[in-house]
C-alpha cells in the first residue's frame, strides 16, 4: 500500500524533548527534519558576525533579507549552513543563545525564515517533521498532525545541564524561563500551542517513551488519510 505525506509539527519550549524526538520519529518513518531554532539561530549568528547591534531592532530587520541560510533536512545527518559555511558549531554557543529570542522577534527576520520553512515543507517528498516554536500556529497551520511538547522547568534545567557540563542548573533553569518568556510574550507569532495541538508532557517520560507516544500518533494519521 502507498503511503500518503505526513506533515508533523512539533512545538514547544526549550528542554522538552523536540529535537530529539522529531529526529528520531522522522529516521524511524522514512520522512524529512527540519529544526527550525537551528535556522533562527543560523540568522543570529550572522548578526553577531557582522556586529549588528542585537537591541536594535531595526538595524536586525534592515539586513534580514541578507544571510543565505541552507538547512539540510536528513533526520540522520541535518546540517545548516550559512553562504556555505558550517554553522553546526557556532550556533549552539552560549552568545548564540543569549541573543536568538531578540532577533527572533523581529518580524522580517520571521517573515523571511517563514518563507523558507514552509518552501522546505512543501519540497519533501515524504513528508517531513518540523520542530520549533511556531509551526502549529504559523508556519503549517494545516500539518496533519500537531504536538506541543511540555516539561517541567526543573526537568528542563536538569536536561540542558547534562549537556553543558559543569553548569549551575539554576542558572541554567533561570536562563531557560527567560527565553520562554521572551519566546512566549512577542508580537509576531510568539511560541503557543495550537488549538488543536496534542499536548504531552514529558517530564516524568523517557526518550523513547515520548518517541513511541508520536510514532503511534502519526501512524493513527497516515491511516486516517
Ligand atoms: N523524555 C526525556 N527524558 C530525558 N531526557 C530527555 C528526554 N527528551 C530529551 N531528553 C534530553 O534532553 C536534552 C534536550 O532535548 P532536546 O531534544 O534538545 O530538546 P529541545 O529540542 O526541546 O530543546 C537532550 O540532551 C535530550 O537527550
Ligand atoms: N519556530 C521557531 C523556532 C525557534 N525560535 C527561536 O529560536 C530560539 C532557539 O530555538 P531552539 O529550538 O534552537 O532552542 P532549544 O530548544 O534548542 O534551546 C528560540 O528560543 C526562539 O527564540 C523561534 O522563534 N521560532
Amino acid at each position: 500500500m502507498e503511503r500518503a505525506t505526513v506533515i508533523v509539527a512539533i512545538d514547544g519550549p526549550s528542554g522538552t524533548g523536540k529535537s530529539s524526538t522529531s529526529k528520531a520519529v522522522a529516521a524511524q518513518l522514512g520522512l524529512s527534519y527540519l529544526d527550525t531554532g537551528a535556522q533562527y539561530r543560523a540568522i543570529t549568528w550572522w548578526m553577531v558576525n557582522n556586529g549588528i547591534d542585537i537591541e536594535d531592532p531595526s538595524a536586525i530587520a534592515a539586513v534580514a533579507g541578507k544571510p543565505e541560510i541552507v538547512s539540510g533536512t536528513d533526520p540522520s545527518a541535518p546540517t545548516i549552513t550559512v553562504d556555505g559555511t558550517d554553522v553546526a558549531g557556532p550556533i549552539r554557543t552560549q552568545e548564540v543563545t543569549s541573543k536568538v529570542s531578540a532577533v527572533s522577534a523581529v518580524p522580517e527576520v520571521r517573515a523571511r525564515i517563514t518563507e523558507l520553512q514552509r518552501s522546505i515543507a512543501s519540497g519533501s517528498e515524504n513528508g517531513i517533521v518540523v520542530e520549533g516554536r511556531d509551526i502549529g500556529t504559523t508556519v503549517l497551520p494545516d500539518a496533519d498532525l500537531k504536538i506541543f511538547l511540555t516539561a517541567s522547568p526543573e526537568a528542563r534545567a536538569a536536561r540542558r545541564n547534562n549537556e553543558l557540563k559543569g553548569a549551575d542548573v539554576h542558572a541554567t533553569r533561570e536562563a531557560l524561563l527567560k527565553r520562554d518568556a521572551a519566546d512566549s510574550s512577542r508580537k509576531a507569532s510568539p511560541l503557543a500551542k495550537a488549538d488543536d495541538a496534542v499536548e504531552v508532557d514529558t517530564s516524568d517520560l523517557t526518550l523513547q517513551q515520548v518517541i513511541e507516544c508520536v510514532v503511534t500518533l502519526i501512524e493513527e494519521k497516515r491511516a486516517a488519510k
